[in-house]
């Protein structure tokens, strides 16, 4: 009792809110394990209570699931052995009410090792408090380099999105949600490893001196505004830089695959950002010239942008599409689909939510981005990960412009453009031409 007490006086109010509700649970436990049907009736008796029985009949035992609670900041885990009958789908159907007879705002079940269940309650809602992100400017190394910690979850978890062998991302959402602040934030971690380098092709600026990236401008080997035709001459390149990475990977790698060795200086991962996609991918309608033209254009970028997405992985390139649809008239199917990651803040309609997300976001309303329409979830995004069953909310870290600019300065030495850090091609050789 005395521990438990100069435990809570010395805590910090939000732990003091955890063992306080902590408190609730293992009182109540038994009697809310019993009201949530989450207990089973052994009709076998003991030796012991055929003993001690009056009539040598004991009644039936009522048995809840043994429990082990700890205590973090923001709520309790809770360990739990399943019984008979009591695994994760009858926790998941009970969380709803286990929340309420908690009074906390949300109760999570994971399945842990084989006969134990994860409980997590929470006190307050880490979804709706902004994280701001400080870069360090220390280069991530090893795995670190290539696993992204998108944010944190709804129940203040560490998201964790590893990104080797992953071709492409689509990051969708309403304007003004975070999109480009998110990939901002992720160019920022990235920037000290002299191991990747960047290109963004921003279909909402002319230059980049007018686009959301301009404090990142230093540490990006190339930027590309609006203009289609500039746009088209890079992916072109880009396809031209793909084709002869495969052609001496294993004269410079000894593999064809990037990834078996990691990512260095000398041939680093390139991360192609595409913001307002659909300016590039457009279709467009009439039959003027200049209309046929920019038709032409956009086409062309579909069937380039799809090689680079289909093909570019073991090369060692990462497309990462943001847009406010995904919805096939902005984001060709062809595109979207062998994208590996998807990640989207709000949306206005469920069209737009399924297209973002894959049909399976039907199946799991609570984490739908239609419900992040609201200011408060500026910054919050659904999606879908590898290691969870069905989707999660993630509050994303804010950078603010001054720390990308830091960031930026302090990094700018590191830009190579990738394609001179290749042997020269022979004279006159066209390789968009195969794409
Ligand atoms: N993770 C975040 N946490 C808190 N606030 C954020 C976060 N990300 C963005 N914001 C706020 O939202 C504003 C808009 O963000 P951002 O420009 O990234 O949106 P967007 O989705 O890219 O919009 P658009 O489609 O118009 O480009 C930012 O200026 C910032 O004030």
């Amino acid at each position: 009792m005395l521990y438990r007490l100069v435990r809570y006086l010395l805590a910090d109010p939000m732990t003091r809110a955890s063992l306080r509700l902590r408190r609730r649970i293992r009182r109540s436990w038994k009697r809310t394990a019993r009201l949530h049907h989450l207990t089973v009736t052994d009709r076998t008796p003991t030796t012991a209570g055929q003993l001690t029985a009056p009539n040598g009949r004991p009644e039936p035992r009522v048995i809840a699931p043994a429990i082990r609670t700890r205590v973090d900041r923001v709520g309790v885990t809770i360990r739990m052995r399943t019984l008979p009958g009591i695994g994760p789908v009858e926790l998941g159907e009970a969380v709803s009410y286990l929340a309420a007879t908690w009074k906390c705002p949300r109760v999570s079940v994971q399945v842990d090792k084989p006969g134990w269940l994860v409980l997590r309650a929470v006190h307050t809602d880490p979804l709706t408090r902004p994280v701001d992100y400080t870069p360090t400017g220390a280069a991530p190394t090893g795995k670190d380099l290539w696993t992204w910690p998108v944010g944190t979850d709804e129940y203040a978890a560490p998201v964790l999105q590893p990104l080797n062998e992953v071709p492409g991302m689509t990051i969708g959402g309403l304007p003004g949600y975070g999109k480009t602040s998110l990939i901002n934030s992720f160019i920022a971690r990235l920037a000290p490893s002299g191991a990747v380098q960047f290109a963004v092709v921003d279909g909402k600026a002319s230059a980049a001196a007018q686009s959301d990236y301009t404090d990142l401008a230093d540490r990006l080997f190339r930027f590309v505004g609006s203009d289609l035709e500039e746009a088209n001459r890079f992916f072109h390149e880009m396809v031209d830089l793909h084709a002869r990475r495969t052609e001496h990977s294993r004269a410079m790698l000894g593999t064809q695959n990037m990834w078996q060795v990691g990512p260095s200086a000398t041939w680093p991962w390139l991360v192609l950002v595409i913001d307002e996609a659909y300016t590039f991918f457009r279709e467009q309608k009439g039959s003027d010239p200049q209309t046929k033209k920019r038709a032409a254009l956009a086409a062309e970028n579909v069937r380039l942008v799809e090689h680079l997405v289909r093909q570019g992985r073991s090369a060692g390139i990462l497309v990462i599409l943001a847009t406010q649809k995904v919805t096939g008239d902005a984001l060709p199917t062809s595109i979207r689909d062998v994208c590996s990651v998807s990640l989207s803040f709000a949306q206005r309609t469920t069209d737009a939510a399924v297209a973002a997300l894959g049909e399976d976001i039907r199946n799991w309303p609570d984490a739908s981005p239609l419900l992040l329409q609201d200011p408060e979830y500026v910054g919050v995004a659904s999606m879908l990960t590898p290691k969870r069953v069905g989707f999660l909310r993630v509050r994303t870290p804010y950078l603010s412009a001054a720390d990308a600019g830091r960031i930026a300065r302090e990094t700018a030495h590191l830009t190579r453009d990738p394609a001179t850090l290749l042997p020269p091609p022979p004279q006159g050789t066209d390789f968009t031409k195969a794409a």
